[in-house]
């Protein structure tokens, strides 16, 4: 494996210089650098991966163990090595054939539970399930992280098929959350789901008593009858008093930013329902199919995950901008940054030794065009490269306004183009002096016009955003996570980082009630003191 990313990195440092746009001299660039699966098309031309770059990134891939890897997490075996557990959502969307852990078919008690969630989303949606005053008319999913990210996101994505009540997230701990979500909200008409995999989520736990206080003060003792959970712990949510037939549990082996495919998608079932959410679980099956069995080299998230290592690791390039062209993904980038940097986000590789290579990068991003206006100036003309990832469908669902979304489509094609060209002195010189610039002000105010171009961009373009679409494109995402996180040695599906910081929360919230426990820096210390001042005596 050294040697190749040796040769990767001095590869690359000899033929920095090249640019992209050169490499389309070969004609048939676009079809060999692009790679399609299930009505998705990545192009990965606009990238400074040459025949050689791609023949070493594969080998990577290859010797890497991908191929292994990939077959011992389907067969599930326990690849979550510090957890001791296996990793299966891939379980959550393929209902039909059976997955055996630690000798034991769990499909059972997978179909069991999404046919038991399948109904009650029935129930809630045609009103049979009702609450105090009557059908529901809301829902409030109360989780964080993994328990949040999924559901609200897909919610948003997949609004077009929105037919059910309507649904609220409520994650974070901050009282601004939960009060501005339950302010308007009929407590005699709303469903709370309390969405935790731990059920001990000091941010859900809280949200959820505050929540439960809000119904009694409304419906008295009726109130946990309009309660629903989802968890792994079932022992914590009967303790906290909600019924076991409104309880829907998975196994450890579904990690917290994976589970949006089972139990903890309830919020988004209710909302476009189980016929919808099976589409979306096709789709994620879909993809599931596709990385098992196709080879490396025509394998879309290992593609993905192959550009993302040459611009990270080999290129140097310490961040990823995903770009959305689709105003309803505008929460995808929230859940990427869990997904990616909750997953390969790590020091050591598996075997506890420090890493090799820097890890996952900084991944962010906003829907575009909104981000054009905001920070591309950044991405176009800053000294810090920043690899674009482009998203777009070619169809949108407004029948009525789809000059709207050529417009959309437009503008996501040029960003590209104009990120790969640029516009050198030259031309720059000759746009200013068509103004009537002249001598030095000429050459000043050219200069800043100046785009360095050369700068790299995938584009993933798909038909439509639809339910099964959305499956695709979210699995797409996680195996290349995956991939990525094998390739670096990584395990990708534990968070000890996140501990930290439960911890140090608990230790600091007796300094903001003026008892010093010790062992705090000054600073800290000093922070406390002062916000114990400002509170005064409230
Ligand atoms: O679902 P929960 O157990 O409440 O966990 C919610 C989230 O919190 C943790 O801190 C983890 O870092 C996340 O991976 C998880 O999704």
């Amino acid at each position: 494996m050294n040697r190749i990313w040796d040769e990767l990195v001095a590869y690359r440092r000899a033929h920095e210089d090249q640019p992209i746009l050169a490499l389309f001299d070969k004609g048939d660039r676009v079809e060999r650098f692009g790679t399609k699966a299930g009505g998705l098309w990545l192009d990965w031309s606009k990238t400074a991966i040459d025949d050689k770059a791609l023949e070493l990134l594969l080998q990577l891939a290859d010797k890497g163990g991908v191929a292994e890897r990939r077959e011992a997490m389907f067969a599930g075996a326990h690849i979550n090595e510090t957890e001791d557990r296996a990793v299966l959502h891939t379980a959550l969307r393929n209902l039909n054939d059976a997955v055996v852990v630690d000798g034991v078919d769990v499909m059972p008690g997978v179909r069991a539970v999404h046919a038991a969630m399948s109904d009650f989303a029935r129930k809630v949606r045609d009103g049979r399930f009702k609450g105090q005053g009557g059908a529901i008319t809301d829902v409030v999913n109360i989780g964080i992280g993994g328990s949040d990210l999924g559901p609200k996101m897909a919610t948003l994505a997949l609004a077009p098929w929105h037919d059910g009540p309507r649904v609220h997230f409520v994650s974070n701990v901050d009282g601004a959350d939960i009060a501005d979500t339950l302010a308007p909200l009929d407590p005699a008409t709303t469903l709370v789901i309390v969405a935790s995999k731990t059920f001990t989520t000091i941010e859900t736990m809280t949200n959820a008593e505050t929540a439960r206080r809000w119904m009694e003060r409304a419906i008295g003792a009726a109130a946990p009858g309009q309660f629903a959970a989802v968890s792994t712990a079932l022992d914590k949510t009967s303790a906290f008093g909600i019924d076991a037939d409104r309880v829907f549990g998975f196994a450890d082996w579904v990690g917290g930013r994976y589970s949006v495919w089972g139990p903890i998608g309830l919020s988004l079932m209710i909302a476009i329902g189980p016929d919808r959410f099976d589409e979306f679980l096709a789709g994620g099956a879909a993809m599931d199919a596709h990385f098992r069995a196709t080879p490396l080299d025509q394998n879309l998230p290992v593609m993905l995950a192959l550009v993302g290592i040459w611009h990270h690791q080999i290129c140097g390039y310490a961040t990823r901008a995903v770009l959305p062209y689709d105003n309803r993904l505008s929460r995808l980038p929230a859940y990427l940054q869990q997904l990616e940097m909750e997953s390969n986000g790590k020091s050591v590789a598996m075997d506890g030794t420090p890493l090799e290579r820097v890890s996952g990068p900084v991944v962010w991003g906003e829907p575009g065009t909104n981000g054009q206006h905001a920070f591309y100036q950044l991405i176009h003309q800053g000294t810090a490269v920043i690899p674009a990832e482009f998203m777009v469908a070619a169809r949108g669902h407004e029948p009525d306004l789809a000059h709207q979304h050529m417009l959309l489509v437009a503008n996501c094609l040029a960003q590209s183009e104009a990120l790969m060209r640029g516009r050198d002195l030259e031309q720059a010189r000759a746009l200013m002096a068509a103004k009537g610039l002249t001598g030095a002000e000429l050459d000043r105010q050219a200069r800043h016009r100046v785009f360095p171009g050369n700068r790299p961009s995938t584009t993933l373009l798909f038909d439509q955003l639809t339910p099964r679409m959305l499956g695709q494109i979210i699995a797409l995402y996680e195996h290349r996570v995956f991939v990525e996180g094998v390739i670096l040695g990584i395990n990708s599906f534990d968070q000890w980082g996140v501990e930290l910081g439960k911890e140090l929360a608990l230790k600091v919230e007796p300094l903001l009630k003026g008892q010093d426990t010790g062992g705090h820096d000054p600073s800290t210390v000093h922070l406390a003191e002062m916000v114990w001042e400002m509170r005064g005596a409230d």
